[in-house]
């Protein structure tokens, strides 16, 4: 790519805990879920549900659960999200950070360390690795970024590449890293994406009216979709069975990880995992495209919880599809979005 300006890249993931000790979990999970975008009520309501009801009773099983994934270079989120920074690098003639929008490395960190490496910045091309907009994910990435920025009173642009959840070489990615595990028998396949509260698409929907309103909202056009994770979640599923021809019928979504009791978008992942066998699903092939690289949500509630569901329901076979993490595809596909904004930013 021609380097005509003084820039840096930063890839920025969910973050995880600095280790699987129930205090820095409980560290973690504080942060998190203390963000207004992810559990929107009021402050103190927030603070004292946080404090007293889920961080106390979630931080213990979570370490364990992270004790089931964690490796010797620690959290996979971080160690993938490192290793997606060290396979783009050599693409890019300028530098290439890494940002977590929980725990570490902070925002602060990579800014600074951009600083460092560029004297004279110019521009920060900020990449949020969340194919879909949701308030919980992408949107509070993207506004704390902006908020560090101003705060820190930096000079540099900020320029932040948009949810690629349609993206063409982002799909061929996904439907080739399927692909192999469709070409052997099966009888369904799950995209499983992790789920949002009903109430946050009410939210993000622009127009008022639309989102969970209007029937079969997220295939009619309008304005809310830029923004409504739903349809975007249905579009990436819809691209990637039409890429690889999966039978309609062989085609499910689901949403996952649902905390609390609210409603959260359905059908539900664990719900459905149930049911399955007791409909004729005997082999299983589940996909998670709402993480770009595997987590605790994919590597323990899907790989090991979910299988467990699975095959005590009454199935037979059950294979986890691995995330995109450092695939070529993907990390072509990555390249490719940076240079299209790059493109859209000139011709402006
Ligand atoms: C109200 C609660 C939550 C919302 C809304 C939510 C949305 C959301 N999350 C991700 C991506 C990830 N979430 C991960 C873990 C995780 N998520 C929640 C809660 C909400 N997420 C919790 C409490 C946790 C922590 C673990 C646990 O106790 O279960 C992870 C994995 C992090 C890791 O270290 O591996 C990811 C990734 C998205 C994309 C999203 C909205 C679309
Ligand atoms: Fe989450
Ligand atoms: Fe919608």
């Amino acid at each position: 790519m021609q380097q005509d300006k003084k820039r840096g890249i930063i890839l920025m993931n969910l973050g995880s805990p600095d280790s699987t000790q129930v205090k820095d979990v409980r560290k973690y999970l504080r942060q998190f879920l203390m963000d207004e975008r992810v559990i929107d009520i009021p402050f103190l309501s927030r603070a004292l549900l946080i404090n007293c009801i889920i961080v106390p009773f979630r931080a213990p099983k979570s370490a364990h659960a992270y004790q089931t994934i964690w490796t010797d270079e620690g959290s996979p989120l971080i160690v993938l999200t490192n290793q997606l920074q060290a396979a783009l690098q050599p693409h890019f003639n300028m530098p290439v950070e890494v940002a977590m929008r929980y725990g570490n490395p902070t925002p602060e960190a990579a800014y600074e360390s951009l600083l460092k490496q560029v004297p004279g910045l110019e521009e920060v091309i900020l990449f949020p690795l969340y194919p879909h907009y949701a308030m919980s994910s992408y949107e509070t990435a993207v506004r704390y970024m902006e908020e560090v920025h101003r705060k820190k009173g930096y000079k540099f642009k900020l320029t932040t590449i948009p949810p690629f959840y349609n993206d063409e070489q982002y799909i061929h990615a996904l439907a080739e890293s399927i692909k192999p595990y469709t070409e052997q028998p099966f009888d369904k396949i799950i995209f499983s994406y992790h789920g949002v509260p009903e109430r946050h698409i009410y939210k993000g929907d622009i127009t008022g009216k639309h989102c969970l309103k209007v029937a079969d909202c997220c295939h009619v056009p309008s304005a809310a979709h830029p923004f409504c994770y739903r349809h975007q979640t249905f579009t990436t599923t819809e691209l990637v069975a039409k890429e690889l021809g999966l039978p309609a019928e062989k085609v499910e979504q689901t949403f996952q990880s649902r905390l609390g009791r609210d409603p959260w978008l359905q059908p539900y992942t664990a719900a459905r995992l149930e049911q399955l066998p007791k409909e004729g699903v005997k082999r299983l092939l589940v996909v998670c495209p709402a993480f770009i690289s595997d987590c605790l949500e994919t590597l323990e509630e899907i790989a090991i919880g979910g299988k467990a569901i699975f095959l005590n329901a009454g199935g037979e076979s059950y294979e986890t599809i691995p995330c995109l993490n450092i695939s070529p595809l993907w990390v072509n596909a990555v390249v490719k979005l940076i240079e299209k904004e790059e493109e859209i930013v000139k011709a402006v």
